[in-house]
């Protein structure tokens, strides 16, 4: 379903989903062998948490996240199969791409310096694509308010352009003896996808 595209033109597609589906690979594989792949990722607790605020926003009858986080909640053992925290396995889906994909069609960008520094992130993104690096500093300003970068003046606007008011939104309140256990049991996932990415992204 990828439009066509003029020579010197680059065509993307943005969907989440695919980094952690089991046969996207092999299909994105079969479609294209020497596509760039790119892959945005955060701290695997904030991750679960903001996307449990995203559930919670639209079915908020589903129960507590200390319930689901837990399959056995006195015992402490983490379900790693609900959504929320099997997707943060970042290591476990990565594994899967490098199967199909040499490290170097992957850039990964840390969402949190996409925050903190969105020019240098986006400036390493516009060499991966091997582009002239267009995006700098100057086009962004940081929204204290929103606690997020904006654009200056997007391309046919004089206006400029922040995110929208979902992102950035405030999450669930989560028990902190929860979110240490999370931490214990991404550590060892975070480690060996630091390995794998050969950087390391410095979530606690
Ligand atoms: N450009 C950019 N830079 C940094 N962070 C970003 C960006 N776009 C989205 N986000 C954050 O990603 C979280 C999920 O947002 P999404 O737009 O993907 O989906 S959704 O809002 O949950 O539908 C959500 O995280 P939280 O706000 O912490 O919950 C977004 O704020």
């Amino acid at each position: 379903m990828m439009p066509k595209a003029l020579g010197g033109q680059i065509v993307m597609e943005k969907t989440p989903r695919y980094f952690v589906t089991v046969d996207t690979p092999a299909r994105v594989h079969a479609m294209s062998q020497d596509i760039k792949l790119i892959v945005v990722v955060r701290d695997p607790v904030t991750r679960a948490i903001s996307d449990y605020t995203q559930i919670i926003s639209k079915t908020p009858e589903i129960p507590p996240f200390e319930r689901l986080a837990f399959k056995n909640h006195t015992t402490g053992q983490i379900d790693s199969l609900w959504s929320p925290l099997w997707i943060g396995l970042y290591a476990q889906h990565m594994e899967r791409w490098l199967a199909w994909f040499p490290r170097a069609q992957i850039h990964l960008v840390s969402g949190e310096r996409l925050i903190s520094d969105p020019a240098g992130e986006l400036g390493k993104v516009q060499d991966f694509l091997g582009l002239q690096r267009i995006v700098t500093d100057k086009h962004f300003y940081f929204n204290k308010t929103k606690g997020f970068p904006c654009l200056k003046k997007p391309e046919g606007s004089s206006k400029p352009h922040c995110l929208g008011k979902t992102k950035g939104r405030t999450h669930v309140s989560i028990d902190p003896e929860v979110v240490q256990k999370l931490r214990d049991f991404y550590r060892p996932h975070n480690q060996r996808f630091y390995q794998m990415a050969g950087q390391d992204f410095g979530w606690q």
